[in-house]
C-alpha cells in the first residue's frame, strides 16, 4: 500500500536540511538575541525566519495542513493538536546553544495525524546528523538504523536532562532535587546536549539510557518521541503514566525498567499545558 505521508516526510527532510544551511550561515554573522518567557528564554531573528520558511514551504504543497510552531505560538497562535494533519515545528531547538555557538543546534519537525505522530525529523545541523523516523518503519541517522541501549541496570547508565528556561526558585528546587536523587542512585553520569530533540536522538542512538525533563513543549519532543520509539525505546510521563505530547513532561528511555526507575526519583510538578485554554 502506498505510504500516504511519504511525500510529506521527504519534504520535511529537504526543508530541515535547507533550514540547517540557513542556521549555519546565521551562526557566523547574525545572532541578535531577544527574550520570551524569561531573561534566559532566548529567541533570535533566525528562529523566526526559519519557522516562516518551513511553514511557507509546507503551505505551498499541503494547503490543508495545520501547524504548531514554537515562534508562531510565541506570537499568539493557539497550540491545539486536532485530528487534522499537523506539522509540529521547532525551528531552532537549542537557541541558547546557537547564540553561544555551542555545537548542538537542531531543526525539529514532527508530523501528526489524529494526534498521533506519523513521522519525525530532527536535523542536528552543526553535526550534520539527519535523524528520521516513520511510524512502523524504524529510526535512522543519516540512513543508518538506530537502536536504543540494551542496558537494564540504571547504575550502568547515563541519564540526560536540562535545566530549562525557568529560574523560579520553586521550579529550580524541583529540578535540583530530581537531579541530586538520580545522580546519587548512583548513575555513571548526567548529561545534557542543551536541546530536547538531540537528547531524545541520543536515547534512540543508544548513547544515553534515558532523558527526562519538565517544562519542554510539544514542538521540542514531537519528532524525537517517534525517533525514540521506532529505535525500540519507550516514552512515559514523569509520574509513570502514559506520555502526553501536550503535558510539557517527558521521560524517554531505552526500556521500561530504566524509565520506571528514573520516575521514582523525579520531583514532579505540572506546568501549564501546551493546549491550555487562555483565561
Ligand atoms: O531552544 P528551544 O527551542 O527554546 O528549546 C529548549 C528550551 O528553551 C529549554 O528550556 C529546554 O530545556 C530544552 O530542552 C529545549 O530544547
Ligand atoms: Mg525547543
Ligand atoms: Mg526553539
Amino acid at each position: 500500500m502506498a505510504d500516504l505521508w511519504q511525500s510529506a516526510m521527504d519534504h520535511a527532510v529537504a526543508i530541515a536540511r535547507k533550514a540547517g544551511e540557513t542556521i549555519r550561515e546565521a551562526l557566523l554573522n547574525d545572532r541578535k538575541v531577544t527574550t520570551k518567557s524569561s531573561s534566559v528564554d532566548l529567541v533570535t531573528q533566525t528562529d523566526q525566519k526559519v519557522e516562516k520558511m518551513i511553514i511557507q514551504s509546507v503551505k505551498e504543497r499541503f494547503p490543508a495542513h495545520r501547524f504548531i510552531g514554537e515562534e508562531s505560538v510565541a506570537a499568539g497562535e493557539a497550540s491545539n493538536l486536532t485530528t487534522a494533519p499537523t506539522w509540529i515545528i521547532d525551528p531552532i531547538d537549542g537557541t541558547t546553544n546557537f547564540v553561544h555557538a555551542f555545537p548542538f543546534v537542531a531543526v525539529s519537525i514532527g508530523f501528526a495525524v489524529n494526534s498521533q505522530v506519523e513521522f519525525g525529523v530532527v536535523y542536528s545541523c552543526l553535526e550534520d546528523k539527519m535523524y528520521t523516523a516513520r511510524r512502523g518503519k524504524g529510526a535512522f541517522c543519516n540512513g543508518e538504523p538506530l537502536q536504543v541501549s540494551d542496558q537494564t541496570d540504571v547504575k550502568q547508565s547515563i541519564i540526560a536532562t536540562e535545566f530549562g528556561s525557568s529560574r523560579d526558585p520553586e521550579v529550580v528546587e524541583n529540578i535540583f532535587s530530581s537531579l541530586r536523587k538520580i545522580l546519587c542512585i548512583p548513575v555513571h553520569g548526567v548529561r545534557g546536549a542543551g536541546t530536547a530533540a538531540v537528547n531524545m536522538c541520543l536515547v534512540a542512538s543508544g548513547s544515553v539510557e534515558a532523558y527526562y525533563e519538565i517544562g519542554i513543549h510539544v514542538w521540542d519532543v514531537a519528532a524525537g518521541s517517534l525517533i525514540v520509539t521506532e529505535a525500540g525505546g519507550v516514552l512515559m510521563d514523569v509520574e509513570g503514566g502514559e506520555f502526553d505530547l501536550m503535558s510539557r513532561r517527558v521521560v524517554a528511555a531505552n526500556n521500561k525498567t530504566i524509565a520506571e526507575r528514573i520516575v521514582k526519583e523525579i520531583a514532579a510538578f505540572q506546568p501549564e499545558r501546551d493546549d491550555h485554554s487562555p483565561q
